[in-house]
């Protein structure tokens, strides 16, 4: 383990050279609001482990596809399927219980929680604590060694992402970037297997950007999986080894990005002719 390793995916790690499984399986996904069909029949995989960007020009339904598979939105049709689990139809508090996450933005009320605070509340949701493990005095033991176990976590996590010195700091006098760091380290708290990154560097200036990218990297490597959509191309394409373009709800193209980047239809509909 490094000594920044704060997770407990190492045993995950495939070999190089070995076959992925299948992390997250979405087949005949469809999604309508209405008259719109937003996500319509889309079908894609994403490897265990694999760090895979979502892509696609604006309205092609991408955030829809991760509303439906982190719950947010019910699918009208298809399947999701997260480690050969059947979790079409989830609930989004439920996503946790599989190791499944996505990044929110920090909710209005959370802004004025300090960082640390922040941090904590998941985790807490997480494992269900409840008021009366907190007033039995046989419970104590348990719940103070829970809290030591939590806070070393939490300090861990903002180890990691290189931002104990705001630990104290309101949420809601972050800089973007900090936030969208503070975002990705309350998701760890829920410790997933995978990630779900919706534009997690919009906002974010070019040296937390590089910074951002190490830890998504570092965790990559520790055995994470991430499914980041974005709309900065050159990042996806530098930084994915497997990319999925979507265009009018439907998967367009999937492949690495050398393969994406010469594909014409991709060209034609997402790109403009321009690569
Ligand atoms: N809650 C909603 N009610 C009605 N229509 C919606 C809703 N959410 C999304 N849509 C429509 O569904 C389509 C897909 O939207 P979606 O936000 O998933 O696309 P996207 O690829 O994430 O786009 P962007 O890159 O602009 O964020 C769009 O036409 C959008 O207007």
């Amino acid at each position: 383990m490094s000594d920044t390793e704060i997770g407990s995916q190492s045993d995950t790690v495939q070999p190089e050279g070995q076959q992925n499984d299948v992390e997250l399986k979405v087949d005949g996904l469809v999604k309508r609001f209405g008259g719109i069909t937003a996500v319509d029949s889309a079908s894609f995989e994403v490897e265990s482990g694999s760090m895979t960007g979502l892509i696609g020009p604006n309205g092609a339904g991408k955030s829809t596809t991760f509303h439906c598979i982190t719950g947010i939105h019910r699918p009208d049709g298809g399947s999701v399927r997260f480690q050969g689990n059947d979790i079409t139809g989830i609930r989004p508090y439920q996503c946790a219980d599989y190791g499944l996450v996505r990044t929110f933005q920090i909710a209005r009320e959370m802004a004025n929680m300090t960082v640390l605070e922040n941090l904590m509340l998941p985790a807490k949701q997480q494992s269900g604590e409840q008021l009366w493990r907190s007033v039995m005095p046989f419970a104590r033991r348990d719940v103070i060694e829970e809290e030591r176990e939590l806070l070393e976590r939490v300090w861990d996590i903002l180890e990691f992402f290189e931002i104990e010195h705001i630990a104290e700091e309101k949420a809601g006098n972050l800089s973007g970037g900090q936030r969208k760091l503070l975002e990705m380290a309350r998701a760890l708290m829920i410790e997933p297997e995978m990630l779900l990154l919706d534009e997690p560097f919009a906002g974010v200036n070019p040296t937390l950007e590089h910074k951002l990218l190490d830890h998504i990297h570092e965790l990559r490597e520790e055995g994470y999986t991430f499914l980041i959509v974005e709309h900065d191309m050159d990042l996806i394409m530098e930084n994915c080894e497997r990319v999925i373009v979507m265009h009018q709800g439907s998967v367009l193209a999937e492949g690495n990005p050398e393969t994406i980047t010469s594909n014409e239809q991709v060209i034609e509909a997402y790109l403009g002719g321009d690569v």
